[in-house]
């Protein structure tokens, strides 16, 4: 059954009109030394999955949320209540914002039997002993690890072991929970099991906190997310829901986990199909209302690839001169990837099959023609 979410935080917090949006989470914050300066907001109980390459300041920005690191301008407010705030000299300590952390990295106390680790929390904000066996007895059945109640760190399987720390971190009832790559650290044959706990756990009813979610993986931000926010070198670069950053990419990270082609360009007629990228004129369908000389972004599928040795004649296509790159199997599929482009951004990719590959005998280095019908491109202001 999929939950209305929308419902049942309007539930939760006993409105009856639309959400308020403004008691979730709020940060702006600012590191002059890693040239970070981030401003985001969460709605309450929302799933915000945060994306980006390595060092963009993904661990940097839950760090701020958590208390551990102190921004050089900035605060963040959670249901309301100021956490940081530089201006006013706030810095709530990290176990007194009603935060939880989830690492890639259990971090279970080792001399703690499982149901002691996921008692503790419960335990130092002052509950008692019985009570505290209660809750988490209740967690770890909401986590599925009853039966290994009774054991010691020492004795869980990795992925055990990030279960029985989700029912640790979600014991103490937090306002938030960060999530820095819960799923890096399993085995392959073991994330997907915990994606779908996650999921369960998260976007259903067990749960009623908000999350933020350091990813490399967009199936994570696919799976489990309301909405997707993209850093890239200490800014946000995207934020939405995460299948409209996907399907309008504004930033060459989000076009290359959605998988398609971006060229970003400026506009020489207003709202026609067509965008100027580096000089060369790019035709596609119209999508959106933009002005000459505002940003607009062009996008097609490397399916909608064709590539040629010389340049193709008289055809309504877009061409690119591109040098190959790089050829990568993906599946019984070839992309071919064209070196960066001259602004840096990732070069334009086709698919192909083997036995078009080998017919053009193509390799890395060789130049080449990709052509794109018009109608294959999505043409958006950005
Ligand atoms: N302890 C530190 N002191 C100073 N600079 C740091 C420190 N940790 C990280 N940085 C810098 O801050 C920037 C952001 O790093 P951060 O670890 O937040 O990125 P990230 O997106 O989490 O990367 P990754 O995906 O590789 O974990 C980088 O330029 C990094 O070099």
């Amino acid at each position: 059954m999929r939950i209305d979410r929308d419902a049942w935080l309007r539930r939760r917090s006993g409105a009856s009109g639309p959400i308020d949006r403004g008691h979730g989470l709020e940060v702006a914050a600012r590191l002059d030394d890693r040239g970070f300066d981030v401003e985001l907001t969460a709605a309450a109980g929302e799933v915000l999955a945060v994306l980006g390459p390595n060092g963009a300041g993904k661990s940097t920005l839950l760090n701020v949320i958590a208390g551990l690191l102190r921004p050089d301008a900035g605060y963040v407010r959670l249901g309301g209540r100021m956490l940081t705030d530089v201006a006013g000299a706030v810095a709530v300590p990290p176990h007194r914002r009603g935060i939880s952390l989830l690492a890639q990295d259990s971090l279970l106390f080792p001399h703690l039997t499982v149901a002691q680790n996921v008692a503790f929390g419960p335990r130092s904000g002052g509950m008692r002993a019985a009570g505290a066996r209660v809750v988490a007895r209740e967690w770890l059945a909401a986590v599925d690890a009853v039966e290994l109640a009774g054991r010691r760190p020492a004795q869980l399987s990795g992925g055990q072991a990030q279960r029985v720390a989700l029912a640790r971190a979600l014991a103490v009832r937090p306002d938030l929970i960060l999530l820095d790559e819960p799923m890096a650290a399993l085995d392959v044959a073991v994330a997907p099991a915990m994606r779908a706990l996650l999921r369960r756990v998260l976007r259903g009813t067990e749960a009623t906190c908000g999350a933020v979610l350091v990813t490399h993986d967009i199936i994570d931000a696919l799976t489990l997310a309301d909405r997707l926010v993209v850093i890239e070198a200490g800014r946000v670069v995207e934020s939405g829901p995460v299948s409209t950053v996907l399907a309008r990419p504004r930033s060459g990270f989000a076009a290359r986990v959605a998988g398609v082609n971006l060229l970003v360009g400026v506009a020489a007629t207003a709202s026609a199909g067509s965008v100027l990228v580096d000089g060369v004129e790019v035709h596609g369908r119209v999508d959106g209302q933009w002005g000459a000389g505002d940003r607009v972004a062009a996008v097609f599928a490397p399916t909608a690839v064709a590539v040629h040795l010389e340049p193709p004649e008289g055809s309504p296509r877009n061409t690119f001169r591109v040098r190959i790159a790089e050829l990568a199997d993906r599946g019984g599929i070839i992309r071919v990837r064209g070196a960066d482009r001259p602004d840096g951004s990732p070069g334009l990719a086709a698919d192909l099959t083997p036995a078009a590959v080998a017919e053009l005998d193509l390799t890395p280095g060789l130049p080449v023609h990709f052509a794109v019908k018009a109608t294959e491109v999505h043409v958006y202001p950005c």
